[in-house]
């Protein structure tokens, strides 16, 4: 992220693709810095160990088999700050549906990689139970090393406040139960 970043309020650095926020738009940083190791082999180990535990988690906690679900793109980084918004990719603030944003996404998952109210202020995750008129809300507070897993559907609208103070960072791992939309495990870049 230190390569790229956003002009505005949320930057992503999307493994799969190599998509970075630069400014206003994206780049490629994977064809960008060819000089610079991105990724290195133990990053991915890393992250290709991690997203075997969260896969395993998913499949135990909705009850699926583990080898009927695959982790799909995008697959990302983000850093949420108090920074206004240039382009309507900053606006991480709105009430969405993952499947609609992401089409591929049945179940989405969020590794939180830093604390709230100590690390940044706001930015609590809240799934809201009518996406037009909420009238309830569960709301999440990220914790460096929290997981957060739910299917991706119409099931689960939800917002994340804006943040304040601080950034926020987390990573996004989604999986696809369609084998056509799934992705091999990030290499070394
Ligand atoms: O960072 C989060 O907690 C969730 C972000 C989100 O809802 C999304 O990228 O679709
Ligand atoms: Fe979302």
């Amino acid at each position: 992220m230190a390569l790229g970043g956003s002009s505005g309020g949320a930057t992503i650095m999307d493994l799969h693709s190599g998509a970075l926020s630069f400014n206003d738009k994206f780049i490629n940083v994977y064809s960008q810095h060819q000089d610079i190791k991105i990724l290195t082999p133990s990053d991915a180990a890393i992250y290709n160990f991690v997203k075997k535990k969260i896969q395993e988690a998913i499949a135990e906690a909705f009850e699926i088999e583990s080898t009927s679900f695959h982790l799909t793109h995008p697959t990302f980084f983000s850093r949420l700050t108090n920074v206004e918004p240039t382009t309507v990719h900053d606006e991480y603030w709105h009430q969405h549906v993952d499947k609609i944003t992401y089409e591929s996404f049945h179940y989405t998952s969020l590794l939180y990689l830093n604390d709230y109210a100590k690390d940044f202020q706001g930015g609590r995750f809240v799934f809201t139970d009518d996406i037009s008129k909420p009238t309830k809300n569960t709301t999440v507070e990220p914790r460096k090393g929290r997981v957060l897993m739910f299917t991706s559907g119409s099931e689960n609208p939800h917002y994340v406040e804006r943040v304040t103070k601080g950034s926020r960072f987390a990573i996004t791992v989604s999986f696809t139960c369609d084998s056509s939309k799934a992705i091999k495990d990030p290499e070394p870049k």
